[in-house]
């Protein structure tokens, strides 16, 4: 597995990184186990915050030059880059200002004593994350991580070495002390070693579904606590009653994120049969509208996807559909010339005996369906393997809240698109994966939460 920096938007190779070896792994897990059995790990957490605060404010300062990094070794757009460079400051700093409240000791009253849950770190993490957040995949696991006092190896995906290597220099001048992260650029095999070893408690990832089920299956074999955040195929239902400009403004937006290549953004457009035709026709004009080209580019709206194998696997999958029954009403091709482009596609008329009804569409393609009513859109919503987001558009709040609470996924956003913050829960169901990053949860995921009772004399 190369470790490559290869511009999206020219195919240029930039720079391959050597890998590390079983030694260089060694030498890593060694120096986090020591840290983690050492009193920064175990003692007060003052100083883990303080690293958090100084690593905000490095990143603040860096911002643009972060923001570029990612934009040039996986295409995400200037301002996208930004905004992601811009939160994951703020995840630092969110972790830095509550953590010491999420982890102090919680009373419980009970009849056998004087009882109490402590929360102590367990020990060395292993952090597994995709490229389409570079930034903040690892800072969703890094911030919670410091604080409790859990050492993290990270493997970052093989696109986007830069940022990783960015990222651990960020987290060292920040003075956090050597093995609280470390960045390494190793294979699937050595990942399934390092989950095996007894001096890793734990591992995080996020990522597609194969990768997910092999990590999954490595710590259940060895008994390691793990969190999947995998692939979602998000609904994005508009009601009868909806705003249509904002939920057709708010779709494309979302459907086109990072070149449709987030799992929580919109991907199923389940629409109202009497708004249906409407809601399409102007849809459709936004999509076909949006400016594609450089992402560096601050006018640009759509820029490439990330690597040439994913506009393969597109093109494919498209293909698929449309040999299944699908209509194609826009798209459904990659541009021509230089850089990993794809045309914003709409598929519609996709039955359920259709591969493309249960499969996410990592990129620039939105399936349509059409149904009578809310309990249709529930059903539809629900007929998933996936369960991360969803949305739902309706003037009706009332409404909105009841389909929210029949979708089985781990958030719906109501009137908006899925998103992020650092004190929202972030994770899914069924095939999306289990447990929650951010928040007071995500913290607590990795921490033993230890109960102490002190009979009554
Ligand atoms: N949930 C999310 O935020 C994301 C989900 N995805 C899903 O993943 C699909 C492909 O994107 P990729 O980045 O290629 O995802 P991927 O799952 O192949 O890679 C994610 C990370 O897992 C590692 N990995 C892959 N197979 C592994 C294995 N057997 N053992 C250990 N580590 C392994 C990769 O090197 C990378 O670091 C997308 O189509 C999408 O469905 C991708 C990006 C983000
Ligand atoms: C907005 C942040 C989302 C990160 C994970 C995903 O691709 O859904």
């Amino acid at each position: 597995m190369a470790y490559q920096t290869i511009n999206p938007t020219t195919n240029e190779l930039i720079k391959t990184y050597p890998n590390h070896t079983d030694a260089d792994i060694e030498t890593a897990l060694d120096v986090a186990h020591k840290l983690y059995k050492s009193e920064w790990s175990k003692g007060p957490i003052a100083p883990r915050l303080q690293v958090l605060e100084r690593l905000a404010d490095l990143i603040d300062a860096r911002k643009e030059e972060l923001a570029r990094i990612a934009t040039v070794e996986m295409g995400k757009l200037i301002s996208d880059a930004r905004d992601e460079v811009w939160i994951i400051a703020e995840i630092a700093r969110y972790y830095a200002r509550n953590a010491e409240k999420f982890l102090a000791p919680s009373k419980i009253d009970s009849p056998l004593g004087e009882a109490w849950v402590e929360h102590h770190p367990i020990g060395v993490l292993l952090a597994v994350e995709p490229w389409n957040f570079p930034y903040y995949q690892l800072m969703r696991v890094f911030a919670p991580a410091l604080a409790a006092g859990n050492p993290v190896v990270a493997k970052h995906a093989s696109i986007v070495p830069h940022c990783a290597s960015v990222f651990e220099e960020l987290v060292n001048e920040a003075g956090a002390p050597k093995g609280a992260w470390k960045n390494l650029f190793i294979t699937s095999t050595q990942v399934a070693n390092i989950i095996a070893d007894d001096r890793v408690q734990g591992a995080a990832m996020t990522g597609s579904e194969g990768a997910g089920s092999a990590i999954a299956a490595q710590a259940g074999k060895y008994l390691k606590k793990s969190t999947l955040e995998m692939g979602g195929n998000d609904v994005f239902v508009v009601l009868d009653d909806a705003d249509l400009d904002k939920a057709v403004e708010i779709g494309v937006f979302s459907r086109l994120h990072i070149s449709g290549q987030e799992c929580i953004c919109a991907k199923r457009f389940v629409l109202h049969e009497k708004i249906a035709d409407k809601f399409l026709q102007k849809f459709t004009a936004g999509m076909a509208g949006v400016k594609m080209g450089d992402p560096l580019d601050e006018n640009t709206r759509l820029g490439p996807m990330s690597s040439a194998e994913a506009v393969k696997g597109l093109s494919k999958q498209v293909e698929r559909a449309l040999a299944h029954g699908a209509t194609l009403h826009l798209g459904g091709l990659a541009v021509e010339g230089e850089g990993n482009f794809f045309e914003p596609t709409i598929l519609t008329h996709i039955k359920r005996d259709n591969p493309a009804y249960f499969e996410e569409f990592f990129g620039p393609v939105a399936q349509v369906y059409v149904v009578k009513n809310d309990d249709e859109a529930v059903e539809l919503a629900n007929d998933s393997r996936y369960g991360l987001a969803g949305a739902v558009f309706s003037q009706n709040i009332e409404r909105a809240k009841s389909l929210a609470s029949r979708i089985e996924t781990g958030s719906v956003w109501i009137n908006t698109f899925a998103s992020t913050s650092p004190e929202l829960p972030f994770g899914g169901v069924k095939r999306s994966g289990y447990g929650r990053e951010l928040s007071e949860l995500g913290i607590k995921e990795f921490v033993n939460q230890k109960l102490v009772l002190v009979a009554k004399s």
